[in-house]
């Protein structure tokens, strides 16, 4: 495809016969250069949900229909959909529709239609390709790169799932005009996250920009995105399954996780749990010494810029959280580990250091 060189950017995700590119810019949705290479067959089933289809999926639609047969199904929208139940919705339409394997999904919304849609395509017929159009920032930073797809169970997040990557990701920044401010700054959370695991010149730099960035200047937006994305797709390349150095991702998300779990999905997004478990992260990193007052201080001025949480809810129990935490897929031979940093831009994967952990627990919640 053809790329405007002023506003568009281009990255490659190099995974062998896995790679794909990623293109960010405006107006991608309805171009139908963007896709071409991307989907094989013929038959391609969009997938979306019934927030985000009615305002994009005509655009998509459009885009394909010189070149495929295009059919929709828009799922019911929220994390409280991210279940198995949703997932068979997609399987029955498939099915149904007799969709085979040279079927493709394109996966149109957030990062819950992302991971759903992408889990189905992993799994239906043993795996069929599909196509991430990212419509929240923080699917266009983070979830619609590197494969990881699967749906929540009320015990954990994400707990069934697959490694399975898209064949390309359209990242079209005019979609972000729609997505509400509480959405805008929960994708701030993940976009965060790369400069404190390993980027600290990000992190400065979108500690000096943050008030040109929640006002969504065009080109600031473009830059977070592509910085976030070549920082995600370094890391996965570098450990596409997460043996070893993908885990730095995950940084914040051991709490965050159990705090979405504990409120009940949806409550708090998952950005705003992520926001709130880098700092409990910091604050246990500051009780090893490896973090000093005046750097929390910094993480947790720089998220609050972002209009994002820097606590979690201190009425909730921290037995409950220690016991969800205990689930996390990061536990190996039944011992915790954690994402913590050493510096601003410098994470590790470590084990817990338990009386630390239990400090930072009983800190926030009390009891
Ligand atoms: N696979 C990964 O690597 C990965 C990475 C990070 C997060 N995730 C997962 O992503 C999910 C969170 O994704 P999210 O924050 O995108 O939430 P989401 O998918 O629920 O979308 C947020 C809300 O914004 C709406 N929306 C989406 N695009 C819009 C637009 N352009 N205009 C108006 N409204 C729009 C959606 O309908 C939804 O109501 C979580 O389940 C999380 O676990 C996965
Ligand atoms: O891509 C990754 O790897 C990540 O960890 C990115 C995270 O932002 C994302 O929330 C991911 O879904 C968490 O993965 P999990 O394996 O902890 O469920
Ligand atoms: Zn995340």
């Amino acid at each position: 495809m053809t790329i405007d060189p002023v506003k568009q950017a281009d990255l490659r995700v190099a995974l062998g016969e896995r790679s794909y590119d990623i293109a960010i810019g405006p107006g991608l949705l309805s171009r139908p250069d963007a896709y071409a290479g991307a989907i094989h067959g013929r038959r391609v089933l969009i997938v979306t949900n019934d927030t985000v289809g009615p305002l994009y999926q005509q655009t998509v639609a459009d885009a394909l229909a010189a070149a495929h047969d295009v059919d929709v199904l828009a799922l019911p929208d929220g994390e409280a959909h991210k279940t198995l139940g949703t997932l068979n919705l997609i399987f029955d339409r498939l099915l149904e529709g007799n969709y085979g394997r040279d079927a493709c999904i394109v996966a149109l919304g957030g990062g819950v239609i992302g991971d759903i849609a992408g889990f189905a395509a992993a799994s239906y017929q043993r795996g069929i390709d599909f196509v991430q159009l990212p419509t929240t920032l923080l699917a266009q930073v983070d979830s619609s790169v590197g494969g990881k797809t699967g749906v929540n169970h009320a015990l954990g997040k994400n707990m069934i799932g697959a490694f399975h990557q898209p064949t390309r990701v359209l990242i079209d920044v005019d979609v972000l005009e729609t997505l509400p401010p509480r959405e805008f700054a929960a994708g701030m959370a993940e976009v965060i996250k790369y400069g404190l695991i390993r980027d600290s010149d990000f992190f400065d730099w979108l500690e000096a920009n943050m008030e040109a960035i929640n006002a969504r200047e065009p080109a600031l937006l473009i830059e977070i995105i592509r910085r976030s994305c070549a920082n995600k797709a370094e890391v996965v390349v570098a450990d596409e399954r997460e043996t070893g150095q993908r885990a730095l991702l995950n940084l914040g998300h051991t709490f965050g996780h159990a705090l979405e779990a504990e409120l009940g999905y949806g409550t708090w997004l998952h950005g705003e749990a992520v926001a709130a478990g880098m700092c409990m992260a910091a604050d246990t990193a500051r009780r090893i010494g490896w973090l000093d007052g005046a750097q929390v201080e910094r993480i947790e001025r720089v998220i609050a810029a972002a209009h994002l949480p820097t606590a979690p809810p201190a009425e909730l129990e921290s037995t409950r959280i220690r016991a969800l935490m205990a689930r996390d897929k990061k536990v190996k031979a039944g011992e915790l580990r954690l994402v913590l940093m050493h510096d601003i831009g410098a994470a590790v994967v470590t084990g817990a250091h338990g009386e630390a952990l239990d400090a930072t627990l009983n800190h926030y919640f009390g009891h």
